[in-house]
């Protein structure tokens, strides 16, 4: 299974259409600032037991600060058995011009 980029239009029709979970792999300063509402905060210390705990039929969403290095992070999440995995392009950064953020 591979990942699919995402633009933030779409990810907010999918979630107007159903759950979904969000994880934020910015480093836990720039998450505590603020980050996605409901996005859990991932890295190499709890990937694996977010990995074991999630359901992987419920669409994953990945963010990072740009939409560049979340690439590879949803690659490897989607090779983790996540079935539906996507790269959200443009980042929190974009995002949080236009969108909701949680503190
Ligand atoms: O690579 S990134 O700036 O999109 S996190």
């Amino acid at each position: 299974m591979n990942f699919k980029r995402i633009t933030i239009e779409e990810v907010n029709r999918l979630q107007e259409s159903q759950a979904t979970n969000v994880i934020d792999i910015r480093d836990p300063q720039a998450f505590a600032a603020g980050h996605m509402p409901n996005a859990v905060n991932i890295n190499n210390q709890n990937a694996a037991d977010y990995i074991e705990n999630t359901d992987k039929e419920m669409p994953l969403i990945v963010v990072c600060y740009h939409g560049h290095s979340s690439q590879p992070a949803a690659r490897y999440f989607a090779a983790q058995g996540f079935k539906d995995v996507y790269s959200m392009d443009g980042g929190f950064e974009v995002w949080k011009l236009n969108n909701p953020v949680e503190v």
